[in-house]
């Protein structure tokens, strides 16, 4: 068997990111799994002026992530008295937006304890595509409110958005809170008044934290002005919030992205499947299956970028190298033969859509499922959902811009699917326009309720 230890494979970038596919920030997020350190994946939503942007810049700064340079540079530009870490974020943002229609940017900051991916989503345009396209993969969702106005619609739409995307984590961050005098009473209502609307929508884990992100208070250091509150600060919890009970490690699904043959002489004999493991755990030894060919092998070894590894979890890049030579390309799915997902063309699914142009019934579509892309049919728009009553409209006959409903969709080839209550990897896909190549909207394989 050919040893690949001394050679160089192509990083693996899409399996994990619904939208933002090649970006060297999902490279590097592959980079940091692989050196095992512990992630937190995080999306923040409020609405415009909540202090979100002020709020990261205060974490990327407190926590040392930002080069002192970049401080000075905001502090010169700030206005009053304040340092304006928003400036930071917000420099950051315009950087990564220039020339690409990318909503969501992603920012990197690390404590001893852990690194966080932040996915930064714009709050006052299509907040909902951005919602989504952030929260899909998070592990904990912030939901910035400001003080003075108290939990507002938007706030409820974003707790919606986050446990309709079954985000284990919810955090409410209760910002400006130096703007009410640091009042408990204040504080304690809007507690109370998520509570009870979460508890409502199967949010897992609430904590609401009182925080001023302009001066810093409870964000990564406890305030003395708030001598009332025993929590966490933010910055505590986001290290110390249990997640690896979250992923899915029992139902085996690595999705192949690419296959690996290297054109040298030494390693001509190489063949590998390279991707990342998007639930379960493969180790060296294991019988597999592959689909769509139904066909058993076992591994006979898994390499990580830096060498044979013994075995392989969500979200590790790896590449597998099997005992047989079976007929694998991209887009098929390697399992375990007694633990197979479901093979269907028939798609029921939560559908948030993204477009200017509504979807409608029998519209053609492509839809991309881990790292098999297919085209598909729109069969039936069965309802759509108000986010802020919950009601459903069954009269609906399409679905507008940031709207969810429930959609049922022929796909022309078969693909491997989950219950996305199950198994977020496998149980979401992006629905992209055929002609423009744009993603119009996402889809979640839950339940028809
Ligand atoms: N007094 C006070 N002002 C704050 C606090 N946090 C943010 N602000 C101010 O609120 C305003 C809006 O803050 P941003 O961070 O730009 O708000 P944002 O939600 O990120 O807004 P967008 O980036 O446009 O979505 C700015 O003037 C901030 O200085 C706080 O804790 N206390």
């Amino acid at each position: 068997m050919a040893s690949n230890t001394d050679t160089t494979y192509p990083t693996v970038t899409d399996a994990d990111e619904p939208v933002d596919v090649h970006s060297p920030v999902a490279e590097h997020a592959v980079e940091l799994a692989t050196a095992r350190k512990d992630i937190l994946r995080i999306a923040t939503a409020g609405s415009v002026d909540d202090g979100k942007s002020t709020l990261i810049g205060r974490l990327l700064y407190d926590s040392k992530a930002i080069f002192e340079d970049q401080y000075e540079a905001v502090a010169r530009a700030s206005k009053g008295d304040h340092v304006d870490l928003a400036l930071l974020t917000d420099g950051l943002r315009a950087e990564r937006e220039q020339g690409i229609t990318i909503d969501v940017a992603y920012r990197y900051f690390a404590t001893p304890r852990r690194t966080f991916i932040l996915a930064d989503t714009p709050g006052h345009v299509q907040y909902t595509r951005n919602m989504v396209t952030g929260a899909s993969t998070a592990d904990l969702a912030i939901v910035l409110v400001d003080a003075r106005k108290g939990m507002v619609e938007q706030s409820r739409r974003h707790a919606f958005l986050a446990s309709l995307l079954r985000v284990p984590h919810l955090v409410v961050a209760v910002n400006k809170m130096d703007l009410v005098d640091w009042s408990e009473e204040v504080f304690e209502a809007i507690a109370d008044e998520f509570s009870a609307f979460a508890a409502k929508l199967s949010v897992p884990d609430l904590t609401v934290v009182p925080i001023s992100a302009l001066h810093g208070d409870n964000v990564v250091t406890h305030s003395a002005k708030t001598p009332w509150y025993e929590g966490p600060t933010l910055l505590h919890h986001l290290e110390h919030v249990h997640v690896a009970s979250d992923r899915n490690l029992t139902d085996a699904r690595f999705p192949v992205q690419y296959v690996v043959r290297p054109q040298t002489e030494e390693h001509h004999d190489y063949r590998g499947y390279a991707g990342t493991v998007a639930s379960g755990v493969f180790r060296t030894g294991d019988d597999v299956q592959v689909l769509p060919s139904g066909l058993t092998t076992t591994i006979a070894g898994i390499d990580g970028p830096r060498g044979p590894v013994d075995e392989a979890f969500p979200p590790m890049a790896v590449t597998l190298r099997l005992a047989d030579d079976l007929d694998v390309s991209r887009g098929d799915l390697v399992c375990k033969p007694e633990n197979a997902p479901t093979v269907t063309q028939d798609l029921d699914a939560l559908v948030c859509w993204m477009a200017e142009e509504p979807l409608r019934p029998r519209q053609r579509i492509a839809v991309k499922h881990t790292t098999r892309t297919v085209r598909a049919v729109v069969k039936e728009l069965a309802y759509r959902l108000d986010v802020n009553t919950l009601h459903r409209d069954r009269e609906a006959t399409e679905l507008g811009l940031n709207d969810i409903g429930r959609v049922r969709l022929r796909v022309t080839q078969p693909l491997f699917v989950d219950d996305y209550t199950r198994n977020r990897a496998t149980g979401r896909f992006i629905l992209v326009d055929e002609a423009t190549n744009a993603t119009v909207g996402a889809g979640m394989l839950t339940p028809a309720g």
